[in-house]
């Protein structure tokens, strides 16, 4: 590992905590990728804002040059799913705010949006326990917040939230049952809410009282390992949730999130309720889209157990199949649900698949995954790569153009890629605390050589700067683009209704 965190050394390099050079930079002679235009450009910054975008910038000595010549000059990745600090099936996840932010700098992301879990049901006391998690923040950030119950309550809050503190979606678990997840009662109030804040609506689409029987017939008929994990929620269960969900959505008529979407069923549902002009959106992660179950069968348990995740990593022809739902318009953006537990805490589980924490990591692989796996195989161009993994997630959270743009005015948050160089994963060398690699010894080509978060350069030359403090909450404000047009269809709706039969009492 090649950062240090406030004093605190990791692995045998050097330390990089200072706060980088120049607070104005030029990149000179890359092309400029934005998620609608290509073109060979300069980009000067100043301030930790775009100031300038256009051919031969000329700046002072006062000015940090960095050539991009034969290199794309990008938007830093958004990671639209993260659990950092999060604390979940008895354990907390070995990446905090610090390290696994300097990790998703060091891969190109430049903000994440993380969820917030209530305390005890409490938005409120969530949201202030995550503020103090995310105080060692290197990077910016935004919060989700999920709904784990329903009262008076945790409606007044959901508008707090929106409407005070920055938090436009809320996610809802339809699985984990007896620890988050929520009934379909729970989840039409939610969704009414959602709508009535123009907060966007977000579930993990499993059925959770099918994959609690599944579990039991695994436990039943002695698979006990982690391959026990993928088979007591198989793909029918997160097809049939999605479904549900995407049902109860259009019932209601607000938009729908569905969050890593890692089947070939939960991908079908999604793009038959989009051909029929539903607003929905869905989020593979690289895990899914990268991997498949094989590694769960493998005899050495803690190798296998870091395959663990939910819903779990299907079948081969799953990932290829989302690649493909990407590469068309059916799926929107790529996350990574990066929520990392080490070899230690994977071992709770090594009697008992169902104690294994659930999570595998991601945050700093997704944006060389999806460049090798998409952009290098030919899938997508390269401004469809800025789409999905920047662009649309900041449409969808509304907080474009400020993030996911390289444009006059925006935040200075940019990579610089390497299109001739190449990249190899190992938990020997990668910036997360993890002790393993769901992705390791993959190699491919394309390398971020230089990430610029908040105008800052935090990764060159293989050497991270960062330190606690720097990252900056971003609040996004409700009623994104996918509410444009709702009300009408609305007042449509309720036109279309016939007016109620007048009936008359029968007289005898
Ligand atoms: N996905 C997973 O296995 N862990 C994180 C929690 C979640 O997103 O469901
Ligand atoms: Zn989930
Ligand atoms: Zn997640």
């Amino acid at each position: 590992n090649q950062f240090c965190e406030a004093g605190i050394g990791y692995g045998n390099s050097e330390c990089g905590v200072s706060s980088s050079s120049s607070s104005k930079i030029l990149i000179k002679g890359g092309t400029v990728v934005n998620a609608h235009h290509q073109e060979i450009a300069d980009v000067y910054v100043e301030d930790g804002i775009i100031a300038a975008v256009k051919p031969n910038i000329k700046v002072g000595d006062d000015v940090t040059v960095l050539d991009a010549t034969g290199k794309f000059v990008m938007p830093g990745g958004i990671d639209p799913h993260t659990h950092l600090a999060m604390e979940f099936m008895g354990t907390e996840t070995i990446d905090d705010y610090f390290s696994g932010q300097a990790a998703a700098l060091a891969g190109g992301t430049t903000m994440h949006i993380d969820f917030v879990i209530p305390v005890k049901g409490s938005l409120s006391a969530g949201f202030e326990a995550y503020v103090g998690k995310a105080k060692k923040a290197c990077m910016d950030y935004g919060f989700h917040m999920a709904i784990t119950k329903w009262d008076e309550t945790v409606s007044k809050e959901m508008e707090i939230m929106v409407k005070e503190k920055g938090i436009n979606s809320f996610k809802f678990f339809l699985a984990y049952k007896g620890a988050l997840m929520v009934n379909d009662e729970l989840l039409l109030e939610g969704l009414k809410k959602c709508k009535s804040l123009g907060a966007l609506a977000m579930v993990h689409a499993e059925n959770g009282d099918a994959v609690f029987e599944g579990q039991k017939r695994m436990i039943e008929l002695g698979i006990t390992g982690p391959e026990g994990h993928a088979l007591s929620r198989p793909a029918v269960l997160e097809g049939e949730a999605t479904a549900r969900a995407i049902r109860l959505a259009a019932f209601v008529n607000t938009p729908l999130y569905i969050v890593h979407v890692m089947s070939i069923d939960a991908m079908e549902e999604i793009a038959t309720a989009r051909k029929s002009g539903q607003r929905v959106i869905g989020e593979p992660v690289v895990s899914g889209l990268v991997l498949d179950d094989s590694g769960l069968w493998d005899p050495d348990f803690i190798t296998a157990a870091k395959f663990v995740m939910s819903p779990p990593i299907r079948e081969l022809g799953h990932g290829k199949a989302l690649q493909a739902g990407l590469s068309t318009g059916v799926l929107q953006l790529v996350g990574t649900d990066h929520c990392s537990f080490n070899s230690t805490q994977k071992a709770f589980g090594i009697d008992d698949f169902r104690k294994i924490p659930n999570g595998v990591n991601g945050i700093e692989e997704r944006m060389h995954l999806v460049w090798d796996t998409m952009v290098e195989s030919g899938q997508i161009s390269i401004t469809d790569y800025v789409r999905i993994t920047s662009t649309e997630c900041a449409r969808i959270f509304n907080i474009y153009p400020r993030k996911g743009a390289i444009l006059v005015g925006s935040d200075a948050d940019i990579i610089i890629l390497n299109p001739n160089s190449s990249f190899e994963i190992s938990a020997t060398s990668h910036h997360s605390r993890l002790d393993t690699n769901v992705f390791e010894g993959r190699r491919g080509k394309g390398k971020v050589e230089v990430t610029i978060a908040g105008g800052r350069i935090v990764w060159e030359n293989g050497q991270l700067k960062v330190a606690p403090g720097e990252g900056k909450y971003v609040e996004m404000q409700p009623f994104s683009y996918l509410f444009g047009g709702i009300d009408k269809a609305d007042a449509k709706y309720l036109s279309s209704l016939r007016a109620p039969v007048k009936r008359f009492k029968a007289t005898t």
